[in-house]
């Protein structure tokens, strides 16, 4: 897993390179201008696109800068610069970069404060006014500047991080920013790009190599960390030869509701694909003719049977569409603990009865979206403030809590955790969550722990979704499209 580090850890990492690479740090600057350059080309391949790059007089500005010089010896040849001399200070990457400029033919223009603002024609702004060194709103100039550039509805590439947006997760609602469609950043995403709030502020980014410490960052403390497809491969075990279906475990499903039926049949499809050797649903009766058509392969239990039959089974997943047989998750939680996996109508039932918390069995996972999670830990403003509400929760009681979102946030019981970048848009649609919990609850079945488990099923559950966009063409993705993706994602590792 990588770290996701703070702006003061890249700093620290950007000295720490400067000084034991060696490499100079206007050098540094020329390589992280080179990456963000080979990006932008990938991005817009027409030589004649007209370019505004927009420069502050920090090392943000100084890459810009660079980037100009850069892209024009590319054969670019309608780049122009813009430089806000908004304070008198500038750092001397920028000026050395400053002089290597002028040896170009890229017009340069410089704006004082209160200087009138040309109307702005070209096609492609890129963003290089501030970076990770932001340290206070924009106001004044700058603000000015910003608005202006926004009010031109070009096509905006920020250097690192957009204008005004504070790397490391806090995002206040008012704060101003420019409005990047493409954020092309250096080493490392943001942590704030990882926070829904940023849709305000960026569409997305892509994250260029610009050959820093790497084993430097690694070592640095992170709370943080970014799930890897490397990480998959070591954690997932392919079934071994001799073994059987008792090798894999026997996942139960309590879920369903003679309306909501379909959300337990997709939570069993979701196990049983994702290689629980059994797979058992406790559901009303009346559904067991829809289950037989859909899944043959997955058993009954009647919630009469589930004391005597409990011992059967390796791990839990209750709460898809679980209705009126809401009751039933407390029985559960009276008999021996198991693995469990909490989703939907059983969340619903922890935040109407508090105490149900302390019973949970250890290392438990809930599967909260942002509504799910509020009613149960009390109402957000911020989503750094939801995060760090089940960072806490998950420390002090012990839980794995799989906080749903564009980026899943899992936050693990030591107090880390670990964003997965998998999934898309065109899976935001009904059923996706009981698939998830499905697959959660079949790789808790086969002896995952709870972590292993909610990395492999987050991570899988996306990249079925990202294969179906990528590879079929699919717009909108149904979750019945996921669960049969996945035996071929699995193959895939
Ligand atoms: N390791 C790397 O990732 C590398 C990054 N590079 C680039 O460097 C920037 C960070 O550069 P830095 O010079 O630290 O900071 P900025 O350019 O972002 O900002 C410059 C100064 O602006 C002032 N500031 C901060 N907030 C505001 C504001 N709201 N309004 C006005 N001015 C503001 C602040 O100075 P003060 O003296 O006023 O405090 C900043 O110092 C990084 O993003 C990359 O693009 C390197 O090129 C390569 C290595
Ligand atoms: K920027």
């Amino acid at each position: 897993m990588k770290n996701v580090i703070s702006s003061a850890q890249m700093r620290d990492a950007d000295r720490h390179t400067i000084d034991t690479a060696p490499i100079a740090s206007v050098d540094l600057m020329e390589r992280a201008s080179l990456a963000f350059v080979g990006a932008f080309m990938q991005l817009y391949p027409d030589r004649h696109v007209s370019v505004l790059v927009c420069c502050g007089t920090g090392n943000n500005g100084g890459d810009g800068l660079a980037i100009a010089r850069l892209l024009q010896g590319h054969g670019y040849d309608a780049v122009t610069v813009w430089i806000a001399r908004f304070t008198e200070r500038e750092t001397d990457d920028f000026a050395t970069n400053l002089t290597r400029l002028h040896n170009t033919p890229v017009t340069v223009a410089e704006f004082l404060p209160a200087d009138e603002l040309p109307e702005i024609r070209q096609s492609v702004v890129i963003d290089a006014l501030l970076g990770s060194g932001l340290n206070k709103p924009l106001t004044g100039d700058w603000l000015r500047l910003v608005e202006h550039i926004n009010q031109a509805s070009k096509q905006v590439v920020a250097v690192d991080i957009p204008t005004g947006l504070r790397a490391n997760g806090i995002i206040p609602a008012t704060e101003p920013t420019i409005f990047a469609h493409e954020v092309i950043t250096f080493q490392r995403p943001k942590l704030s790009f990882f926070f829904p709030e940023s849709a305000q502020t960026m569409d997305r980014f892509q994250v260029v190599d610009i050959g820093l410490d790497e084993a430097f960052i690694e070592g640095a403390p992170a709370d943080f960390k970014l799930v890897e497809p490397e990480d998959i491969r070591l954690a997932y075990r392919k079934r071994k030869p001799f073994s059987h279906k008792g090798t894999y475990g026997h996942a139960l499903i309590i879920a369903g509701d003679t309306s909501t039926m379909g959300a337990a049949i997709l939570c069993c499809g979701a196990s049983l694909f994702s290689g629980a050797g059994l797979t058992t649903a406790c559901i009303p009766q009346e559904g067991l003719l829809a289950l037989n058509t859909r899944h043959p392969e997955v058993m009954y239990c009647a919630m009469a049977d589930l004391p005597d039959l409990w011992d059967r089974f390796d791990a839990i997943g209750i709460g898809p569409g679980l209705g009126r047989r809401v009751a039933l998750f407390e029985k559960c939680l009276a008999y021996e603990p198991k693995p469990m996996v909490i989703d939907a109508d059983a969340l619903t039932a922890l935040a109407h009865e508090q105490s149900l918390l302390d019973k949970l069995p250890a290392r438990s996972i809930l599967t909260p979206h942002m509504k799910e999670f509020d009613r149960l830990f009390g109402d957000h403003g911020t989503w750094w403030d939801r995060v760090r509400t089940a960072r806490e929760q998950a420390n002090a009681r012990g839980l794995v809590i799989v906080l749903k979102n564009r980026y899943t946030f899992i936050a693990i019981p030591d107090g880390r955790v670990l964003i997965n970048l998998t999934g898309n848009p065109a899976m935001a649609t009904g059923g996706m969550g009981d698939v998830l919990t499905g697959m959660l609850v079949a790789f808790l079945a086969q002896g995952y722990t709870p972590e292993e488990a909610a990395m492999l099923a987050c991570y899988l559950h996306g990249a079925a979704g990202d294969r179906l966009v990528a590879d079929v063409g699919m717009a909108v993705v149904p979750a019945t499209q996921v669960i049969e993706h996945l035996p071929a994602i699995n193959g895939m590792l």
